[in-house]
């Protein structure tokens, strides 16, 4: 991988969407081969054994049990399902069925909303970063929910007609969550309540990001999202409640995710909690696969720290036993963006004594 590459968003192949490629019957670009290492060691991911997903209950959190389960879910294998979490059934089948409908409107209503060169948000498949990059199986719909005063209108859809009302209904329900689990957490190390919460500052960011897996003629070699973390601190899945598809690596063995208990919804911590942290959660790698036959959606909420915001282990959390593991930094997202897209994990480069390989990304 060359320096170059990584400047400016290389040439893109003049396809829009995935679905395109898909109605169209286009010939694959190769891109779309996943050359991932550690995918190839279990291509016939129908055989993967099912995760063990810890289930959190929100009406209990009060509880010390519960929160001790919150604890070793976030330190072992670093997500989580959450039940009575207070947005109402409605909601979430709402957020579902719009999402389907959205990409399954024509691509000219779709190309409306289609994401810029120099953004991040819209509509559209992988920006590509980086000369001969494995491209995701997936188009997508991205925009930015908070601070409000960053939104972007322009790239909100106008149809499904009540797309707008109700992901800021169900934006607003994860906030809440969002709030409850880290103070829960804070609680459980006897640090101040809002420890984890102040750290991300009072613009704290989030994103949606609806996903949109076209079924693939070539399963077995190109995946739906490559192998990641997510660079935010937490991430909130409402998943398809129909195909399967995403899986957790734990202790070096991948695990397919189940169906979750009904209207629950799947946390895992990002990068920015295991940082914040110092490390004891765990922000784990994880894949989605493609299916042959079948469509999937998903959406995902990232919340993480504001723009500018500085961020480090939490003080309280750096004792004798377990030293800073991490430098403090600000916009961990830029640097995120980079690696993923090379499948290289950018936490590593923000732990403290890290030392370059000679063909680092020279990131600025
Ligand atoms: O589609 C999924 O199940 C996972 C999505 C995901 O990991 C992501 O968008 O970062
Ligand atoms: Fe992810």
């Amino acid at each position: 991988m060359t320096m170059a590459g990584l400047s400016k968003e290389v040439h893109q192949e003049k396809h829009s969407s995935v679905q395109e490629l898909v109605e169209n019957g286009i010939e694959l670009p190769n891109n779309y081969i996943c050359k991932d290492p550690i995918y190839d060691e279990s291509t016939d991911s129908n055989s993967l054994p099912y995760l063990d997903i810890p289930v959190i209950d929100m009406s209990l959190l009060t509880t010390k049990e519960e929160l001790q389960k919150l604890h070793s879910a976030l330190s072992s294998v670093g997500c989580f399902q959450v039940i009575n979490h207070g947005i109402e059934v409605g909601t979430l089948d709402k957020m579902s069925k719009m999402a389907r409908e959205f990409f399954h409107q024509p691509s000219e209503e779709k190309q409306k909303y289609a994401r810029l060169e120099d953004d991040v948000e819209g509509y559209g498949t992988d920006k590509v970063l980086v000369e001969n990059q494995t491209l995701d199986w997936a188009d997508r719909l991205y925009l930015k929910i908070s601070p409000e005063d960053t939104r972007k209108p322009q790239f909100w859809p106008q149809n499904p007609k009540d797309f707008r009302k109700t992901l800021l209904e169900y934006s607003s329900g994860i906030t809440n969550i969002i709030k409850s689990i880290l103070q829960s957490a804070a609680r459980k190390f006897d640090l101040p309540e809002n420890s984890f919460l102040d750290e991300c500052g009072e613009r704290a960011v989030m994103f949606c990001r609806f996903n949109y897996f076209p079924p693939c003629p070539k399963p077995d070699e190109i995946l739906g999202l490559k192998t990641h973390t997510d660079g935010s601190a937490l991430a909130i899945l409402l998943p398809d409640k129909e195909v399967e598809g995403l899986q957790f690596l734990k202790d070096d063995k991948w695990y397919k995710v189940p169906h979750l208990l009904p209207n629950a919804l799947l946390f895992n911590a990002g990068d920015q909690l295991e940082i914040i942290s110092n490390g004891i959660f765990k922000s784990p790698l994880h894949r989605a696969v493609t299916n042959s036959e079948k469509e999937r959606l998903s959406v995902v909420m990232f919340w993480g720290p504001g723009v500018g915001q500085e961020i480090g282990p939490l003080e309280g959390l750096i004792t004798e036993e377990t030293p800073r593991g991490f430098i403090r930094l600000k916009d961990y997202n830029v640097t995120y963006g980079k690696y993923y897209q090379t499948c290289q994990a950018a936490i590593d480069v923000v732990r403290i004594n890290y030392e370059p390989p000679i063909n680092d990304l020279h990131l600025s």
